[in-house]
């Protein structure tokens, strides 16, 4: 096998089922280069100084050996002092020059770093929902870390490494043959000794690299997922943490066994290289002296040689290895572009309008959906699967049609699965339809600005995320230019106003992830404050179907009652007080409306709602006698 062939071997075997989607090909490496075209001019002068360093280094042999012909020719002093002073200037000129490529060269792999990073991450945040659904944390922040930082050591250390090493073996060579080729020649002949294991080495530690690499991906992944609060709390209610403490020390252990092993195969590789020169060098005495002494060669010379020599081994071994660091980069760069290559299902078009001001109306007209299948939105290599499935876009809404006018509330009820969420996220765009339209105030929603559908509609989820940050910033996030009155004003009317008054830190109180150290209702309350800062005409609300007590209740339906006041509403109703109040109820079954009116229009009916209403409400509305108590709830997913 070639050493190409070696080191795809090595890579491929590791890197399993990245050759459909993430493999090196000629279009990498097509790309790569135009990745660093802005770079160019830097590269250039980059080169230009890595020559200059070459021919340095080759000077001091060349005046060492002088000094040695004048100190054997004992005359002239005045020469051997300006010799040893050149010396001294070249070793400073090295030093200069070494320290400016690296600062070229670290330069511009930063940069290259910098540039991928923003890219990628820009690029996510583009993705639809549905990438997010199916993707790996863990998996995604590691191709945003490592696979980043191995595209850079393409330019920061093989790039530059192959530059200046392949100048100074080519330089060096062509020194020693002029000083004397049978010496050069016979001590080459040791090289491939060396150089064959050498590959083999090489391509072993890079692909116990990737093997530790993806181990490492694995063990951030489990952690991300297992360390949040909800995947914390799932363990310890129903995980085996046992299980899982071996899980990943099984992978922990692997990596550190990798990290002994691939330190020692460096060590013996060392250590080889460093007897394969010795014995190099023993010759070059050897066979120099013999020459010198028949008077073929000046003793000078023989110092010229052995000195090269030991400059000669250094870079024969980093070009060795070359082939694979540039393979394992270009690995790198193929993975970070996969992320770059995959389309944003949904993405806002260049001629896209603004909503209307004021209040604003919804509708759906005939909308027919289905989840996107996998290979659709995600990456195989992101899902910890081999390859993606291609199964599914079944449809979920058979030809949803409704209308609500400015200022309605609509009310969605029916079974779990029945197509809720699916409408109150199309609504929101987080998916596009497949077929028909979802507008809102007359313009589909897939014609319009995120920017103005952001403004316009707000959601307010049951489990109300919030970032673990301040309770300033997660307000910010929908309205960064609020003012502290802003801020105030919209807790007030969300019923929070005295709770985060008793806190310390007042606003400044960081919220855990997930806001867990907020209760159920008070953080309801707050992703209602958020939405009463942006002011939206649309709103979506998946009312809790958990119990509060009774006093978190009273404040979230006050709170809510600010929220959708005046506002266009899409309530998945849970409440029989909402579903009263509703000036329409759809009753969804299988992704389809089965039946539409008020309350009473629908329990005069008899239909499924009436039957929803029996079996699952009844008793709750018994006890309030009918009335719309602010406790009782129908839950909305019946089964
Ligand atoms: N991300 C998804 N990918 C694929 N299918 C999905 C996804 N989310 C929901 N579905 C499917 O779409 C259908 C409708 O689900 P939806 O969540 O809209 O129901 P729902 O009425 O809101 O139910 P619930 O009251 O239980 O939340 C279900 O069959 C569900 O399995």
């Amino acid at each position: 096998m070639s050493m190409e062939g070696a080191a795809w071997h090595s890579l491929w075997s590791t890197a399993g089922a990245q050759k459909d989607n993430g493999g090196v090909t000629r279009q990498t490496v097509r790309r790569t280069i135009a990745f660093a075209k802005p770079y160019r001019a830097r590269l250039v002068v980059f080169v230009v100084f890595s020559v200059i360093s070459a021919f340095i280094a080759v000077a001091t042999p060349l005046l060492a050996g002088q000094i040695v012909n004048a100190i054997v020719a004992r005359t002239d002093l005045q020469l051997i002092i300006f010799l040893a002073g050149m010396i001294a200037l070249v070793a400073v000129a090295e030093a200069g020059v070494g320290l400016l490529v690296r600062w070229i060269s670290s330069q511009l792999g930063e940069d290259v770093i910098l540039d991928l990073r923003k890219s990628v991450f820009d690029h996510v945040q583009r993705m639809p929902i549905a990438f997010f659904t199916r993707t790996r944390t863990g998996a995604l922040v590691s191709r945003l870390n490592s696979d980043v930082i191995g595209a850079q050591q393409a330019f920061s250390g093989t790039l530059s490494g192959i530059v200046s090493n392949l100048v100074t073996l080519v330089l060096t060579l062509i020194v020693m043959l002029g000083t004397s080729w049978q010496v050069t020649v016979l001590a080459l002949v040791l090289l491939p000794i060396f150089l064959i294991p050498a590959r083999r080495f090489g391509s072993r530690i890079a692909s116990m690299r990737k093997e530790a690499a993806n181990l490492n991906a694995d063990m951030s992944t489990q952690m991300t997922e297992r360390f949040s609060a909800p995947g914390a709390t799932l363990v310890k209610l129903f995980g085996r943490p046992a299980d899982e403490s071996k899980e990943f020390f099984v992978r922990a252990a692997r990596v550190r066994d990798i990290g002994v092993k691939s330190t020692m195969m460096q060590f013996v590789f060392v250590t080889a290289l460093t007897f394969v020169s010795a014995l190099a060098l023993a010759l070059v005495y050897g066979l120099g002296g013999f020459y010198a002494v028949r008077g073929d060669l000046a003793a000078g010379d023989v110092v010229v040689l052995a000195l090269l020599l030991t400059r000669l081994y250094a870079p024969l071994t980093a070009l060795a290895s070359a082939r694979v660091d540039l393979m394992s980069a270009l690995v790198s760069f193929a993975r970070v572009f996969e992320i770059l290559d995959l389309k944003p299902l949904i993405d806002q078009k260049p001629e896209a309008k603004e909503f209307p001001t004021g209040p604003l109306g919804v509708e759906f007209d005939n909308v027919r959906f289905g989840y996107p299948a996998a290979d659709k939105v995600s990456l195989a290599s992101l899902e910890d699967v081999a390859t993606l499935d291609a199964r599914g876009g079944e449809e979920v809404l058979h030809g949803i049609s409704f209308t609500a006018k400015p200022g309605e509330t609509i009310a969605l009820v029916g079974s779990s699965g029945a197509g809720k969420s699916t409408i109150a996220q199309l609504l929101a765009r987080l998916y596009d339809v497949d077929s028909g339209a979802v507008r809102i105030g007359g313009l589909d929603v897939r014609d319009s600005t995120f920017d103005s559908l952001r403004s316009a509609l707000s959601m307010v989820t049951q489990d109300g995320h919030l970032f673990h940050e301040t309770i300033r910033s997660n307000l910010l996030l929908a309205k960064p230019e609020a003012s502290e009155a802003d801020l105030w004003s919209a807790l007030r009317r969300a019923r929070l106003e005295s709770l985060i008054e008793s806190m310390p830190d007042g606003l400044d109180t960081v919220v855990g992830e997930r806001g867990y150290r907020l209760s159920g209702g008070e953080r309801q309350r707050l992703t209602i404050a958020r939405l009463l800062l942006v002011q939206p005409a649309v709103v979506i609300l998946d009312e809790a179907t958990a119990a509060l007590d009774s006093t978190n209740e009273a404040a979230v339906q006050a709170a809510l009652g600010e929220a959708l006041r005046g506002r266009t509403a899409i309530v998945i109703a849970h409440r029989l007080s909402t579903i009263r109040e509703a000036d329409a109820i759809l009753v969804l079954e299988g992704g389809n409306i089965v039946e539409r009116g008020t309350h009473s229009e629908l329990l005069a009916a008899q239909g499924r709602y009436a039957e929803l209403y029996e079996t699952q409400f009844a008793q709750a509305d018994q006890g309030t006698g009918g009335a719309s108590g602010s406790a009782e709830s129908m839950p909305a997913a019946a089964q």
